[in-house]
């Protein structure tokens, strides 16, 4: 429950959870700069090289587990302006994913303005982290996306 507002408050991660489908690791694909990415997760982890070969590689790989282990390398270097562009680049791809598929899309706006954290126990950035204090990029970026595709 959020305390402010009473709201409850939507938490996702796992496979298993309520509200998979808004992980970026659930099977929604999406059409960016010309290419077929099978989830967000392959996109957003491409998107952190300059190597148009090794972004191909992480594009056709089989699951998104996969695409983040690939993009956790630091044998390639990381483009020079990733922490600057990393959000954007986030909000472009959950963006499409909403914009394309439905379901996903009306669970999304089914739970009014409830707000979304991303229930990552490893993650400070992108989700909640350990002690429940991270910044809930994800969560974040979600929320705005709903606010745009309810026109608000
Ligand atoms: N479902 C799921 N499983 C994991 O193991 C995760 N780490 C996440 N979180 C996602 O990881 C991405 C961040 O990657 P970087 O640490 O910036 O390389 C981002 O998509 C998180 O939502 N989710």
């Amino acid at each position: 429950m959020n305390e402010a507002t009473s709201t409850p408050v939507i938490y996702f991660y796992a496979q298993t959870d309520p509200y998979w489908e808004f992980s970026n690791f659930a099977p929604f694909g999406v059409a960016l700069d010309g290419a077929w990415w099978p989830t967000v997760e392959h996109f957003f982890q491409a998107m952190k090289f300059d190597d148009a070969a090794y972004r191909e590689t992480i594009r056709a790989s089989r699951k998104p587990k996969d695409a983040k282990a690939l993009g956790m390398t630091r044998k390639l270097p990381l483009r020079a302006d990733w922490e600057a562009v990393k959000d954007g680049v986030m909000l472009r791809a959950v963006r499409r994913k909403f914009q394309t598929h439905a379901a996903p899309r009306a669970l999304l706006l089914s739970i009014g303005h409830a707000p979304i954290v991303e229930n990552a126990p490893m993650d400070a950035y992108w989700g909640c982290g350990p002690d429940g204090r991270g910044q809930n990029r994800l969560g974040q970026i979600l929320m705005q996306v709903r606010a745009e595709l309810a026109g608000e």
